[in-house]
């Protein structure tokens, strides 16, 4: 493939922008290609090539790179408009109540513009709401940009992941191993009184893709609930992709406290959203004492691409056609991994997927999981799959950054450019694109 003017637009961008990009994991190496534009799955470089597409804008893009007809009518429609006025609109209204009619934890939501946000303002509402400082997060999660997250090591030890935080910011968060029972029990014992929060991806999906073992999201229900700490799912990814509409707290069956939302609740445009127990969410400003607010917050033409997007879903096969392509996604790389690489494991649920390139080779050789990991004890693989972002990050990443992933992508295939981010399929995929793909990890395994 010939990459060349993707070559000359990073040599530009890299004299005007840190790091030639304008979000960390963009920047692949040795360049990255610029994408000219997308055409239902697939997108188009700058260069001609075209690519099947699973990063799909990291997550927002349910639809692919072609919205249906109602969403496109309505982004025109909103943007011809105004496109902001500073003052509330009715398509806020009608957004927020399909959230609450179909999230089992939402009652009342406040719409912001990024998933970091949401986080942000969930961390400060969960601290307003009960007087405490201190909020559990998972080792291996994500909850974006923010200083109360950006924290490794573990609760006796936590320290900033990155420069530019301070060291005593961290104190106030406690990292704990996910799906560790024990550990966030003893978390409870010594701090109980002092969490805030447990702010918890209902499944890893920045580290890999960690399913929840069973009831370890019951053990973080019951912890809350006997300390008057607040559960808050991030399902910024996980909302309205695992789960369908009722996103993956209702495939687990634990209501949260508070949810934060990010990319598909805002239809490919920037977004995102805090909801849960009005009691709670009402601390929010104006109508409590915890400050929110933001200029572009329920912008106009997000919430209409936004609510039309869950509205299509509502009213046709979506959820079904990307689940059963992600079934014959990981069924198909499942196989192919059995034949040439015993030692990789297959992961994800409903239209999530990703292979972890782990080092040591299975406990059990004699079967592969059929749909990749769910989590379940009967598993012959189930010793073997991933249960925290540790056991993701021993895998082999350089072998999927600097091999794999190009390799994938000369036979026409985009997928995440590191071993920790997850990939998605789209309601434009097809059995071909499927097709086209097992094929591509054939070559390339
Ligand atoms: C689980 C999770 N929370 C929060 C975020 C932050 O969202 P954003 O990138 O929109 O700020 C992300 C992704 O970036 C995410 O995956
Ligand atoms: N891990 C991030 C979200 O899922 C990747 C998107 C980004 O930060 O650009």
């Amino acid at each position: 493939m010939n990459h060349e003017r993707s070559r000359d637009l990073y040599d530009r961008a890299l004299s005007v922008m840190p790091g030639g990009v304008n979000s960390s994991v963009r920047a692949t190496r040795p360049y990255p290609f610029f994408v000219e534009r997308g055409d239902g799955a697939h997108v188009v470089d700058a260069d001609g090539n075209r690519y099947v597409d699973y990063v799909m804008g990291y997550g927002p893009l349910l639809y692919g790179h072609d919205a249906p007809e109602p969403v496109q009518a309505a982004v025109q429609k909103h943007s011809s408009a105004g496109p902001m006025y500073g003052a509330p609109t009715e398509i806020e209204v009608d957004h927020a109540e399909f959230v609450a009619r179909h999230v089992p934890s939402v009652e009342m939501i406040r719409f912001v513009n990024s998933g970091t946000e949401a986080t942000v303002s969930a961390v400060r509402l969960a601290r307003g709401y009960t007087g405490r400082d201190k909020i559990v997060v998972m080792q291996g999660g994500y909850h974006g940009a923010q200083e109360s997250t950006l924290v490794e090591g573990d609760a006796d030890h936590p320290r900033p992941s990155t420069s530019g935080i301070p060291t005593e910011f961290a104190k106030h968060t406690l990292p704990v191993p996910f799906n560790d029972a024990e550990a966030v029990q003893e978390v409870f014992e010594e701090h109980g009184d002092e969490i805030a929060a447990v702010l918890v991806e209902p499944i890893l999906a920045n580290k890999g893709i960690v399913m929840p073992v069973d009831g370890y999201h019951e053990t973080l229900r019951d912890l809350c609930d006997d300390h008057g700490s607040l559960l808050v799912f991030d399902e910024v990814i996980t909302g309205f992709r695992v789960g369908g509409l009722g996103c993956a707290q209702s495939k687990f069956g634990v209501t949260p406290d508070v949810t934060t939302f990010g990319k598909i609740v805002g239809g490919g445009f920037p977004v995102g959203a805090i909801g849960g127990k009005s009691e709670i969410i009402e601390q929010f400003t104006p109508a409590g004492d915890v400050f929110q607010s933001g200029t572009f917050s329920g912008h106009p033409v997000t919430m209409a691409a936004g609510h039309e997007y869950l509205k299509y879903a509502a009213e046709n096969d979506v959820y079904e056609h990307v689940d059963r392509l992600g079934e014959k996604l990981r069924r198909g790389i499942t196989e192919i991994c059995a034949d040439q690489a015993p030692e990789y494991t297959v992961v994800g649920t409903d239209s999530l997927f990703k292979t972890v390139f782990t080092r040591d080779a299975p406990s059990t050789l004699d079967g592969q999981c059929e749909t990749g990991c769910q989590q379940r004890p009967d598993c012959p693989r189930y010793d073997h799959c991933p249960k925290t972002g540790g056991d993701v990050a021993d895998a082999e990443t350089e072998r999927w950054e600097r091999i794999f992933w190009h390799e994938m992508k000369e036979q026409g295939v985009f997928l995440t450019a590191n071993q920790f981010e997850s990939q998605f399929v789209s309601y434009a995929h097809t059995e071909e694109d499927i097709e086209q793909t097992l094929e591509a990890y054939k070559n390339a395994l």
